[in-house]
């Protein structure tokens, strides 16, 4: 007698049931795991042995011999029909979404206005909590142990979210403990004069632990039924490296065999903490750098081979710029994973850099929505797109780069000389993005995001010359902005043309050039003072005016 779990192909994530059939995504191996852990918790488990899958086309099969399996009447209730639905989705609200008890009661509505989505949450903390913990912890640092609980934004934090529970009708005591704690790490900071960025972690993360605690609350008390998770409990298992950690692949399977297992026993919607992990090394909980809630949901998309990822933000979708530079700025309808990884990478801030890997790992489609205005239809993010007609997608800027001119002094061969260069880089543990190269000469700037976690503070910079100077001739240029480009760069002469069109009419110098490997972005390099006049005008050159129109005839 045997029992055959299908695993049908198709592009979307079919819903899974749990009778003798699964579905899984059309490519399998990243979703193997995926599979095994609804077998498991399903309640099919193999006597140690490992699924065994085989290919016929677009399906796989798998076949599970009831003499496999060690709990034959799970197998039986199953196949006779039981269907349970697994979720659809996942849904992250960001800090602006999550503002208020208003913001989330609208929240709460969004998610109940799509009864068909059976959506998973990834929350981030509420409005500006992240920004505020951490200034209370750098003043708890000079203040005195005794004046800690009377840090301006601790008690800024405590009455939010004690005033946003009261609001929404739900018990205090769900968040309490959390306070008193987060008061007694302040006093702690105060008391070691240090703040170090493992305990700077976890002194953000109860930001993210409060908001999921009120809402899955409140979901409850109005009939949804809903159960809080911490992202460090639950499998999200990153490297060590705090502020700025990188999950690992350990988590995908984790995270899948913790949210699966427990909507089979107990179904309820999974309200799960964005931004937060858990230290492979230390067991600490680090955090995925600013924005990492979206990587959380991308992360979950991946890990339940989802139909779609949503991340709901206070914008109609990507916009053309940044709204703070040009309030003008129209949402792009589509892009493709590359451009918007390129696109956060270069400064976007609607999009955490990182987040996009997963998603274009699984080949699960990126809707970015806003919570503000649902009825919009937002940007959707995916592998592919029509490009035919695409020109120029979004403007990006990214302030306060600093720009390095090397020239060699001759005394290696080219390729030694450029790889010299990048091991001083690596040595020192210094991210570049930009790179432009002759013969001799590089040109190149340094990464800001990525010194995040310790300013790139003069001293380190005069080392990095130091360095450099033993092999070249070294200049360098602060306060420089790199505007990016994204769009179709088999268009490039045209962008170019009108690029540089725009920056002589405005008196603006270029100092570097560069075009990504990714073929979806062109980097310029200009003055910090000269860039958002500069993104301005290329914004109405290439979205307002109808002279593209011509162009692209
Ligand atoms: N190209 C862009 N498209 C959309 N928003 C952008 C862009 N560049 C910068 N932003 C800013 O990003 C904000 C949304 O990102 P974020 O603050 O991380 O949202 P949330 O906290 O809701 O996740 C917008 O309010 C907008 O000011
Ligand atoms: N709260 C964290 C994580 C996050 O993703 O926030 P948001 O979704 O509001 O950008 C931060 O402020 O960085």
């Amino acid at each position: 007698m045997e029992g055959a779990l299908n695993l049908l192909g198709g592009a979307n994530f079919c819903p899974v049931s749990m009778s003798r059939t699964l579905c899984c995504q059309r490519s399998l191996s990243p979703h193997l795991h995926f599979v095994s852990s609804i077998a498991r918790s399903a309640g099919l488990y193999t006597n140690g042995k490992r699924l065994s899958f085989r290919r016929a086309g677009s399906r796989v099969r798998c076949e599970v011999r009831l003499g496999d399996v060690l709990d034959k009447k799970v197998i039986e209730s199953r196949s006779s029909g039981e269907n349970e639905q697994h979720f659809t989705c996942v849904m992250k609200f960001g800090g602006s979404s999550v503002a208020s008890a208003e913001r989330m009661i609208e929240v709460a509505e969004l998610i109940r206005s799509f009864p068909e989505e059976r959506p998973l949450i990834v929350l981030s903390a509420m409005g500006k909590t992240t920004n505020k913990l951490l200034l209370a912890g750098e003043k708890a640092v000079s203040c005195g142990a005794t004046n800690a609980s009377d840090i301006e934004e601790m008690k800024f934090i405590k009455q939010l979210h004690l005033k946003t529970a009261d609001e929404l009708g739900v018990d205090r005591s769900i968040i309490a403990n959390h306070l008193d704690e987060l008061e007694q790490l302040l006093k702690g900071i105060a008391m070691m004069k240090e703040l170090t960025l493992r305990t700077r972690d976890y002194l953000v993360s109860f930001g993210e632990c409060m908001s999921t605690r009120i809402f899955a609350a409140y979901l409850n008390r109005i009939g949804v039924k809903a159960r809080q998770y911490d992202a460090f409990e639950i499998g999200f298992i990153t490297t060590d490296d705090f502020t700025n950690a990188d999950i690992l692949e350990a988590t995908y399977p984790a995270v899948a065999k913790r949210l699966l297992g427990d909507w089979n026993s107990d179904p309820a919607i999974p309200i799960v903490t964005g931004f937060l992990g858990k230290g492979w090394r230390s067991c600490a909980v680090t955090t995925l750098g600013r924005g990492g809630s979206d990587l959380t949901a991308t992360t979950i998309g991946k890990a339940l081979g989802l139909r779609e990822i949503q991340v709901w933000k206070d914008v109609d979708g990507v916009l053309t710029c940044d709204p703070n530079i040009y309030s003008g700025a129209e949402p792009v309808p589509f892009l493709t994973f590359d451009e918007a990884a390129e696109l956060a990478y270069f400064g976007a801030q609607v999009l955490h850099p990182q987040s996009m890997r997963p998603a274009r790992e699984g080949d699960i489609p990126v809707r970015v929505k806003n919570s503000y205005n649902p009825q919009a239809p937002g940007t959707l993010i995916t592998r592919n797109r029509d490009m035919s007609k695409a020109v120029l997608t979004s403007i990006v800027l990214k302030r306060n780069v600093t720009m390095l001119d090397i020239v060699s002094t001759r005394m290696l061969g080219q390729y030694g000389f450029l790889a010299k260069v990048f091991a001083i880089f690596e040595d020192l543990g210094i991210s570049v993005d930009v790179v432009a190269t002759s013969e001799v000469s590089l040109s190149l700037t340094l990464d800001p995001s990525k010194l995040w976690s310790r300013e790139l503070i003069q001293q380190e910079l005069d080392h990095v010359v130091e360095e450099l100077e033993k092999i070249a001739v070294v200049k360098l240029l602060q306060h420089r902005s790199i505007i990016s480009l994204i769009g179709n760069v088999q268009r490039s002469s045209l962008i170019l043309e009108k690029a540089f069109h725009v920056f002589h009419t405005n008196g603006v110098n270029v100092q570097m050039i560069s075009q990504g490997a990714s073929k979806v972005n062109i980097s310029l390099i200009v003055n910090d003072n000269e860039a958002e006049q500069c993104v301005r005008a290329l914004h109405s050159v290439f979205f307002v005016t109808d002279e593209l129109k011509l162009y692209t005839k």
